[in-house]
């Protein structure tokens, strides 16, 4: 019968299905962090037990970890709950062992979801796992992977299984070619406009089409990291040769044989010709111009030459609530249009937007305009998502365009994507952000998130107010 790629991945692991449906999985990789590992670890030793298999763990420290300031070591985590979690990660680890531990202040430390692809820890085909939301974005190599609560990573670390229930199969078809300009991330956040923070509940995704093919696996990994924001909790892209030969010798994939092996499996990883998804939802590339955000959720989105929408227009009442909580929150009229916001603050960075492509693309427009950070922005930073993608971008002279701009170039973590670290907005502070959350105080308490991709935030910096990047 014909299969989905999610079908076939889940075949692979399923250990044993009961009569209700939940099954047990088989996990290939546990990713851990310092936020959501300690109880595990804790739950762990209390019951004697040990890892089932070590050599599935890889471990860094990103949310808490500072992005200025690493000469103070660990004396640079001023906040002592946020040391705490970090330095609890390097004992447990030490304790109990890793595949790979890129800690706080080491060369290759980074966000999870950029060290695990990076590492080659995310491999086609594999169940991958971590205490984190944003797992979906591993996706994108034709895994299948999704985040879980503490609870379960415990429960993962002790048997390398997960209790799970299949979920249904939707295809997002993403047919024809971007605007110049345009990039995966106006794609993701054009798809979330569409179907909405709730359209992909109950289902895996698999993003296909032209487009998603025609993106590099860096583009693709920003269209699955916002699955979730979608509503789902995996997203998926097909496995082709883009995605083997970023594969191809990174530390943790195979060698000599077993990558012939591996590979000749990889390449079955599509999903059938009929095979039956539950839901279509499909997409023309050629139409999504660069998108802002407006609101408080991701799905409240608009594209770059539109504006603020108007509640009064809304006939469904709770809709119209919301939008009018939303722009109150936002401190923005209905009818402005999108390009006159101005913006305080600029983040560069996240698991969405911090790989090299993303640094490019972002160092390109400020080049480009060949101007320094507008006056009315208080800040501008660049934060890559891990040590080897910084040292990337410094040795393509990225960093010198963005420092000579006047923007700040930061140590990796996960930074001003949510305010667990020293990165935050304040009150009433909007920013042009490539992250992929914009609830309320989720850069810090009553700070007003618009989520972009990297060239609109760069070009946000430079000019002050959201640009349309296909004029400039
Ligand atoms: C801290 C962590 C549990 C959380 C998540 O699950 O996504 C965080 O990474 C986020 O982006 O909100
Ligand atoms: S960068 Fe943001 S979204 Fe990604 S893992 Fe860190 S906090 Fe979560």
């Amino acid at each position: 019968m014909a299969r989905t790629l999610y079908d076939k991945i889940w075949d692979e692991h399923v250990v044993h299905t009961e009569e209700d449906g939940t099954a047990i999985l088989y996990i290939d990789r546990h990713l851990v962090h310092e936020v959501t590992s300690p109880q595990a670890f804790e739950g762990l030793r209390e019951a004697g037990r040990k890892l089932w298999r070590i050599s599935s763990v890889v471990a860094t420290a990103d949310h808490n970890t500072p992005t200025t300031g690493w000469e103070r070591g660990y004396d640079g985590i001023t906040d002592p709950t946020s040391k705490e979690q970090v330095t609890t990660l390097d004992h447990n680890i030490a304790e109990f062992g890793a595949a790979a531990f890129f800690p706080f202040l080491s060369k290759r430390q980074g966000i999870v979801h950029v060290i695990g692809p990076e590492s080659g820890a995310t491999l086609p085909g594999m169940t991958v796992v971590c205490g984190d939301s944003h797992t979906s974005t591993h996706g994108a190599f034709g895994a299948l992977a999704h985040g879980i609560g503490t609870s379960e990573v415990e429960h993962v670390m002790a048997t390398q299984s997960l209790l799970a229930k299949k979920a249904k199969n939707l295809l997002v078809k993403v047919e024809g070619k971007l605007p110049l300009g345009c990039t995966a991330k106006d794609i993701v956040l054009a798809i979330i406009g569409k179907i909405g923070t709730a359209g992909g509940t109950g289902y895996t995704i698999e993003f296909a089409g032209s487009a998603i093919r025609d993106l590099t696996m860096e583009g693709r990994m920003t269209v699955c990291n916002m699955a979730i924001e979608a509503g789902a909790r995996a997203g998926l892209v097909a496995v082709d040769e883009k995605t083997i030969s970023y594969v191809k010798g990174r530390p943790l994939a195979p060698t000599g044989v077993e990558w012939d092996q591996a590979v000749a499996y990889w390449k079955t990883l599509h999903s059938d010709p009929g095979a039956h998804f539950d839901l279509v939802v499909e997409l023309d590339a050629a139409k999504i111009p660069p998108q802002v955000t407006w609101g408080t959720s991701p799905e409240m989105v608009i594209e770059i030459t539109g504006r603020v929408p108007d509640p009064d227009k809304e006939k469904d009442a709770n809709k119209r609530g919301a939008m009018e909580r939303a722009l109150t929150y936002m401190g923005l009229e209905p009818n402005k249009p999108m390009n006159d916001i101005f913006v305080d603050k600029v983040f560069i960075g996240s698991c969405t937007n911090s790989r090299i492509e993303d640094m490019r693309e972002a160092a390109a427009v400020v080049k480009k305009l060949g101007q320094k950070v507008a006056r009315n922005v208080k800040l501008a930073m660049v934060v890559p998502g891990s040590g080897l993608v910084k040292e990337q971008a410094e040795r393509e002279g990225l960093d010198q365009i963005f420092k000579a701009a006047g923007f700040e170039w930061r140590e990796p973590g996960c930074s001003m994507c949510l305010a667990m670290n020293a990165d935050r907005l304040e009150p009433g502070e909007r920013c042009a952000s490539t992250s992929n959350r914009n609830f309320e105080g989720r850069q810090g308490a009553g700070g007003r998130t618009h989520l972009v991709s990297p060239a609109m935030a760069a070009a946000a910096a430079v000019r002050g107010h959201f640009v349309d990047v296909r004029n400039l």
